[in-house]
């Protein structure tokens, strides 16, 4: 088996038939994670006016989890530039690569573009031309990856599987860091143009068309539901134009998670 191969069921059995009981790897990365926002709650907390539950620590949590990656939480912390700068330093000394959700746009409380430029961190980019996920932010100091998710739900999540996700499995060596992408037919129309490449959280199945795949509900950036509906990430090209149901389009397909009613075999 070539260096850079998942170890999965079928390669553990491979292993095993040839006598190998123990065989080299490479190490995991440990990934620190870090919300910001002072309107922040944790989840068991009663919804206060002008606050909002901590989603994106727990999702973040799980999109690692899915990933088979171990991770250190260091919760949440409200926007306040000492604090944070203090947090994040000692989140980079305990990890291998740190993610920080929140607080990376250009508002007066947005304070990870100062913590960068204080700590002396290298950005690498703070802009992508894609909705959502824009203001991701990526930056490197001594070696180590500092990735600046978005606040809004959607875009965090999409920063992850964009750019986290391909950035750790090239860490451990891997030979496929990208999700995997086929094509569909799209089986609903997506009538609004955007002159920026989308990401949408969407929806896959396979019928009697083939793979066809639709939004997976309410799409804007700050919208939590798709994420919970969606099992694919539907790539919509730029263009003056919306998409037609029948359209041709790639998709980024997630984990196996949803599994189907019925087989059709
Ligand atoms: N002048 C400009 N303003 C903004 C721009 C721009 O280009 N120019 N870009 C907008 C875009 S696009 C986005 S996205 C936001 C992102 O800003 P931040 O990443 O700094 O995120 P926050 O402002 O901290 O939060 C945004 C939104 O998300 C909610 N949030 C934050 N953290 C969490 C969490 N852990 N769980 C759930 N929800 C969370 C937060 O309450 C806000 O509603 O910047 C725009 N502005
Ligand atoms: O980064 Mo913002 O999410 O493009 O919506």
């Amino acid at each position: 088996m070539e260096a850079g191969t998942k170890i999965h069921p079928g390669t553990t059995a491979l292993l095993a038939t040839f006598g190998y009981a123990k065989v080299k790897v490479s190490k995991r990365p440990i990934v620190g994670i870090l919300s910001t926002g002072t309107e922040l709650l944790d989840v068991g907390d009663e919804l206060t006016p002008g606050k909002i539950r901590n989603s994106n620590g727990p999702m973040v949590e799980a999109q690692l989890k899915r990933m088979g990656m171990m991770y250190q939480s260091y919760g949440m912390l409200e926007d306040n530039l000492e604090s944070c700068q203090h947090m994040v330093e000692k989140a980079l000394a305990e990890t291998d690569l740190l993610i920080t959700t929140g607080g990376v746009s250009v508002g007066d409380y947005d304070y990870l573009p100062v913590i960068y430029e204080r700590l002396g961190a290298t950005v690498l980019f703070n802009k992508i031309a894609m909705r959502p996920g824009s203001v991701t932010t990526v930056s490197v100091l001594n070696g180590k990856l500092l990735f600046g998710l978005s606040g809004n739900p959607s875009a965090c999540f999409t920063g992850f599987e964009l750019y986290v996700r391909p950035a750790i499995e090239k860490m451990m060596g891997s030979l496929a860091p990208y999700l995997p992408q086929i094509e569909a037919e799209l089986d609903e129309a997506i009538p609004d143009a955007n002159p920026f490449i989308r990401f949408m959280r969407g929806l896959w199945t396979f019928g009697a068309d083939g793979v066809t795949a639709r939004p997976a509900g309410f799409n804007k950036t700050n919208a939590v539901s798709s994420i919970a509906r969606g099992n694919c990430i539907i790539v919509l090209p730029p263009g003056e134009h919306g998409y037609e149901r029948g359209a041709k389009v790639k998709l980024l397909l997630l984990g196996s998670e949803q599994g189907v009613s019925t087989w059709n075999i």
